[in-house]
């Protein structure tokens, strides 16, 4: 597309610069028009070659297709506000910046991408630290078309005829309209930002800010950063991101395709395990304890305890005999495979199987099933059995050897019982594959928690949990909380993988397999198991995932090459537990605000982020309680790594009207603690009315009704997490009949979120709702960019929010 001249009388400097500019941007909309379409001839090459080639070719074919169209998707995303910037070095040379590199076919640069080195000096250059910049300049595009520039003087000495224009556009970006889902900042990433999102690839950087200090942007920039300059590494699904919820996530997902990156998996805390889904928040009492590191010993336990409705005696008949082993001697071999099946739970079967076996033996010899005197009598318990076996008819006692009784060997012994039907079907039900959710599910039942709890939980909290999951897990269709999902995933390395299938067992009819699992060895055995087929991934498939931020179903749980974990001051430590299992050789970019945290012990959540992050202190100071026992953990502990951390400063989020009103709540709920620097003041200062208790609803209603003729934006409406005052059914009554742009959600559902404008429902409630509720409200009344009313039922919260108690 081109653009008209600008002519006129009226035309200013700016509009004279505005011009030039356009003619550049034309430029390398031109030249990005024929990348793409060189891209997609590409793309459909690939695939007419893979259609004619040979076996061989096709994996390069597939690569080429797969290379192809992440080209074409980042060269799509570009398309939207392709140049954004431009420096003026004292060498004379101008440099644009814009979201693809573009060059023109006698490779001459005509916009250098953002992550490459060349660029750096766009986001780092200071008066101070000028980096031989004179000037750079910021270009708002709309479409193809420049509308406005920004400029900044870096080194006026050097400056010569070059022109200055700008009106505070950055700041002018920050006021912006929200539109509901997360925007990228590439035109404005400023440079304590740009520190972060460079940092080495090697390491873990951990970063620290306030809330609206950009965080989250941050991250997310730093995963296109990743992806851009070590594709080879990190592409390919090799990087995660995780949210606290999936309304964060849903958010976010928006950012990552906005900067030409789809192939990051996107995930809440709720979605990690395949298979599982969490939406809904624990109490807080009950997120303590299922979040606790004690947990680990517990689950251990639950797994080693016999199974919910298992057969408590195992009775087979040799030559006659009938041995039989009852609930204390079943209960001892359990314990020894327990102990010795490190961590593989369902695969240990065969091992269950033999030391059966054993067992049976020793027992079938202590009451006297074989002699070594072909002619000894028959004696002790031995007789007791004929008698038994008499009496209901079954017969004499008689040996494969003959009638002189049992004369057999030990071989023969584990060969007849080995193909007993009966020994099989106890075999299945004593030592069942289990999954993640049905040993959670047990723990519903009160005795059976307590009995899992050893020393790790008390009593009343025991009872507690039992409660919790006897109401939530029974029925068909159970609702697992985030922090239950983190559990699973523990209980899930506990078992073990499912038995794998072999390929010797698929080629044979096995007598020992029943509902497709070979009873003795434990392994699957898959109808259908076709391994060449599965080797193979189409191109199509490739490219279908590479096109979404997150669709991927896995059996299996996968690792990654780099994991982001943005709000991690919330994670538990069966959480970090949880992420440590995933990224094992993993480097980390770890986003968090201590000051944010709704977990109470936030120095145990910190060992099991070292633990999991391979921290320098890690190895010394995991040793929690609970964590002694846990030797499968240690062993696989990550390795240390160089840490690198970073603290953000500014609040760009905030107007300083409502940045000074969740100060206040953060100087009682941390006094002394230093909040972000606003930097746009709006004039518009917070709405903080006292209300009476059974007004609150329909006040929160007519705040909403005046916010939605001030703010064209979305509004939040943020309300105290379900107890007896508050219910979920407050959320859905207070939504009904307002626009989408109105969202209604609980504190804990608003973290990571912004809006224009929000109300905020009794604070007085949310900050009594747990021994951490003030830095919960301190998180809610720092959602609003623009409008923040607050309507509380008690006036003394009314004087403190406002500044006057
Ligand atoms: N350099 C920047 N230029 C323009 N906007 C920015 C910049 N940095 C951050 N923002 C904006 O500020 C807002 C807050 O950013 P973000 O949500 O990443 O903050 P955060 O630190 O993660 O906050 P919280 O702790 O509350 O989750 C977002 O709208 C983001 O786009």
């Amino acid at each position: 597309m081109s653009s008209s001249p600008v002519t006129g009388p009226e035309i200013t400097v700016k509009d004279q610069e505005i011009a030039v500019e356009q003619r550049r941007v034309d430029e390398a909309y031109e030249r990005l028009k024929e990348m793409r379409a060189d891209a997609q001839a590409m793309i459909r090459e690939g695939y007419r070659q893979s259609l004619a080639g040979t076996k061989g070719s096709l994996v390069d074919r597939d690569a080429m297709v797969h290379q192809a169209a992440l080209r074409a998707q980042a060269l799509d995303v570009a398309d939207d506000g392709l140049v954004f910037g431009r420096l003026d070095l004292t060498t004379r040379e101008t440099r644009y910046i814009g979201r693809v590199g573009v060059r023109t076919r006698d490779h001459d640069s005509l916009v250098i991408d953002w992550r490459a080195p060349a660029a750096e000096a766009f986001y780092r250059a200071t008066p101070e630290d000028p980096r031989d910049v004179v000037r750079r300049r910021v270009l708002h595009t709309r479409g193809h078309r420049v509308v406005d520039l920004e400029d900044d003087l870096l080194d006026p000495a050097a400056a010569d005829s070059l022109t200055v224009v700008g009106d505070g556009a950055f700041l002018a970006s920050l006021a912006r309209t929200r539109e509901g889902a997360m925007r990228d900042i590439v035109a404005t990433i400023q440079r304590e930002q740009d520190e972060v999102i460079r940092a080495p690839a090697d390491g873990t950087v951990l970063v620290r800010g306030a809330p609206g200090t950009g965080k989250t942007a941050v991250a997310l920039h730093r995963v296109a950063y990743l992806l851009f300059r070590h594709r080879q590494r990190f592409g390919s699904r090799g990087v995660l991101i995780v949210g606290p919820n999936r309304r964060f996530t849903a958010y976010i997902d928006r950012v990552l395709p906005s900067l030409g990156e789809g192939s990051a998996a996107l995930r809440s805390l709720g979605d990690l395990v395949p298979g599982v889904s969490a939406a809904v928040h624990d109490s807080p009492e009950l997120a303590r304890l299922k979040g606790a590191a004690a947990m680990t010993a517990v689950l251990r336990r639950a797994i080693a305890d016999h199974v919910p409705g298992g057969p408590d005696e195992l009775r087979v008949v040799h030559a006659g005999v009938i041995v039989r082993l009852t609930r204390p001697e079943l209960d001892k071999v359990r314990n020894q495979v327990h102990r010795r099946s490190q961590g593989s739970v369902n695969t240990a079967r065969r091992r269950v199987a033999d030391q059966l076996l054993d067992t049976l033996w020793d027992r079938y010899v202590d009451i006297g099933g074989t002699e070594p005197e072909p002619d000894a009598p028959v004696q002790g318990e031995l007789a007791l059995w004929e008698g038994i076996l008499a009496e209901s008819g079954l017969g004499a006692l008689e040996g494969e050897e003959g009638p002189a009784g049992p004369r057999t060997s030990r071989e023969a012994f584990l060969k007849n019982v080995r193909e007993q039907g009966a020994f099989a079907d106890f075999l299945t039900a004593w030592w069942p594959i289990r999954t993640p959710l049905d040993v959670l599910r047990s723990l519903g039942d009160r005795a059976r928690l307590r009995r899992a709890a050893g020393r790790d939980l008390d009593r009343p909290d025991a009872d507690l949990l039992a409660a919790a999951w006897s109401e939530a897990l029974s029925g068909d269709a159970p609702t697992l909380s985030y922090q239950d999902v983190a559990l699973l995933d523990e209980i899930d390395a506990l078992l073990g993988p499912p038995p794998r299938p072999s390929r010797r067992a698929r080629d044979e009819e096995d007598p020992y397999v029943i509902d497709g699992v070979n009873i003795l060895t434990g392994e699957e055995i898959a109808d259908d198991w076709e391994p060449e087929l599965r080797e193979l991934t189409t191109s199509i498939e490739r490219l279908e995932r590479s096109r979404r931020v997150d669709d991927e179903v896995t059996d299996t749980r996968p690792e990654y090459a780099h994991i982001v974990v943005d709000e991690a001051q919330d994670l538990s430590p069966m959480q970090w537990r949880m992420l440590g299992r995933r990224g094992r050789h993993a480097t980390w970019t770890v986003v968090e605000d201590p000051a944010q945290s709704a977990w109470e012990d936030l120095d145990e959540a910190r060992r099991a982020m070292e633990a999991a992050l391979g921290g320098p202190t890690s190895q010394r100071r995991d040793r929690g309680r609970g964590r002694g026992r846990d030797r499968g953990r240690d062993r696989r502990q990550a390795p240390a790594r160089a840490r690198h951390e970073f603290e953000l400063t500014t609040n760009y989020r905030n107007t300083t009207e409502i940045a000074a009103v969740s100060a206040r709540v953060l100087d009682l709920a941390l006094p002394g603690a230093r909040p972000a620097r606003a930097v746009r003041t709006s004039g518009d200062d917070p709405l903080i009315t006292t209300v009476p208790q059974d007004g609150l609803r329909t006040a929160a209603r007519e705040a909403v009704e005046t916010l939605l003729t001030q703010v064209e934006g979305t509004i939040g409406v943020i309300i105290p997490l379900p107890d007896g005052t508050w219910t979920r059914r407050d959320a859905t009554a207070l939504a009904e009949g307002l626009p989408e742009r109105v969202q209604v959600l609980d504190v804990l559902d608003a973290k990571g979120l912004e809006f224009d404008a929000a109300v905020i429902l009794a604070p007085e409630a949310v900050a009594a709702q747990s021994p951490r509720g003030l830095r919960v409200l301190y998180v809610a009344l720092s959602r609003a960019t623009r409008r923040l009313i607050v309507l509380t039922a008690d006036p003394t919260w009314q004087r403190l929010l406002s500044g006057l108690g």
